[in-house]
């Protein structure tokens, strides 16, 4: 049952990452397959509860912004400042038009935020005004004075590490923002600091210890270490399929159009090498094989180009938890030479599947004109796909 408040959310991503080392900002990075600032975004995009979703950018990543969120539902980016709390201030401006009720304010930099802490945020929101996730603090903090020594031991009780998304009513949070700028505030790290300063009680809920910020490169390479264990089921798959040659001049192969004397005959166009990797990839995953997804009696697959049928396949892997390691098709024909067109096609199915190349083979041979691929009668390709799953992976539970 959606919530009846509207809850926005902002996402600040403006920063430099300048403690992450080399390698630009660390929210444009990859980490586990898929860049930070995606996995922190269509975390919010996806929320049945969350009607907008505002990124806050550095102007210089405008390109970089685009490719990394491609296929993501959100508001037009907005310039962000100096400080996160600039930044999150031109979010607040740029969302005010849009008038939610309650907000969101969460770093592009936490990649790991779940639906459940989100959740809790806006209920949180919804009763207090004001809150922000925390979890507890395990080891003893000390306060300590410019020479190093220890100046006071905080009791550990009550102390807690706060996260994002921090949530607020929205009308709250951005008078405090605006008094703040006002008043040449720009020192608070977070925005519920930014809030107690103004007086407010800001309440806290439970935060999630895996929705940690990447802010430093052992960071990066503790938790690529952690999602690596994590896919621990390693399967393989195979796919084998074959089309006979009709009318036409022009094949497609492997995604790519190729000039031939003959075409297929086939329902959909006949694509015998992504067929071939549809069924590899669904074989993996114990789901199915590409008739059973795509029935050859559908009339809305007559004639259907078959990347849809392989992005597809990929949404099954990705909607388990999972990531393909590897895919490899060979195509068995006299004709047409597969040799150069290798590399094209390669590309054609990393950009299909978002797999980097280096992931794709392409091989071919002929079948020394034995049988029916020898006589020039149709193409046939094998295929397999090895990819990964959590490791407590069940499959869909049909
Ligand atoms: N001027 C800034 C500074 C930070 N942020 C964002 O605030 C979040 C938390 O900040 P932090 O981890 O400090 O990121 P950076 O400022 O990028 O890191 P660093 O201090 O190491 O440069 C990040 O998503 C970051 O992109 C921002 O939008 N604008
Ligand atoms: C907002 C925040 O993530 C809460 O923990 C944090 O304060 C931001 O980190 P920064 O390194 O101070 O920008």
């Amino acid at each position: 049952m959606p919530r009846p408040e509207r809850t926005a959310a902002i996402l600040v991503a403006a920063g430099r990452g300048l403690r992450a080392g080399a390698g630009g900002p660390k929210q444009y990075r990859e980490i586990g397959g898929q860049t930070v600032i995606f996995r922190a975004m269509q975390a919010f995009c996806r929320h049945p509860d969350i009607f907008a979703v505002q990124p806050v950018v550095n102007p210089d990543d405008a390109a970089i912004f685009n490719e990394a969120v491609a296929g993501l539902r959100h508001q037009p980016p907005t310039n962000g400042g100096a400080t996160r709390q600039a930044s999150v201030h031109a979010g607040l401006e740029a969302l005010a038009a849009e008038k939610p009720d309650i907000v969101l304010i969460h770093d592009a930099a936490r990649p790991f935020v779940t639906p459940g802490v989100i959740s809790r945020a806006i209920d949180a929101a919804g009763r207090t005004g004001a809150a922000v996730p925390t979890i507890p603090v395990t080891d003893t903090i000390k306060q300590v004075s410019d020479a190093g020594n220890v100046e006071a031991t905080p009791e550990r009780a009550k102390l807690r590490i706060a996260q994002t998304p921090q949530a607020f009513r929205f009308d709250v949070i951005l008078d405090a923002h605006r008094r703040a700028a006002r008043e040449g505030r720009s020192d608070f790290t977070d925005d519920a600091a930014l809030a107690e300063w103004t007086g407010l009680t800001v309440a806290t809920f439970e935060g999630d210890p895996a929705n940690m910020k990447l802010t430093t490169s052992e960071d990066f390479i503790r938790e690529e270490a952690r999602l690596a264990a994590q896919l621990g089921d390693i399967r393989t798959g195979t796919g084998y399929d074959v089309h006979a040659f009709g009318d036409g001049d022009h094949l497609m192969l492997c995604g790519v159009r190729v000039p031939h004397t003959r075409g297929f005959l086939a329902h959909s166009d006949g694509d015998v090498g992504l067929h071939a990797l549809v069924d590899a990839i669904l074989g993996a995953l114990a789901d199915g094989d590409i008739g059973s997804h795509f029935p050859p009696t559908d009339p809305q697959w007559k004639g259907a180009a078959s990347d849809k049928f392989l992005k597809y396949a990929v949404d099954r892997v990705t909607a388990r938890g999972g990531r393909i390691a590897n895919l490899e098709v060979t195509m068995i024909c006299e004709r047409p030479k597969i040799g150069p067109l290798r590399d094209v096609m390669r590309a054609r199915i990393a950009e299909i599947t978002g797999l980097d190349i280096s992931r794709v083979a392409v091989k071919a041979t002929t079948s020394e004109r034995l049988g029916f691929t020898g006589r020039e009668e149709g193409i046939a390709a094998t295929a397999s796909a090895t990819i990964r799953l959590p490791w407590n992976d069940k499959g869909w539970g049909e």
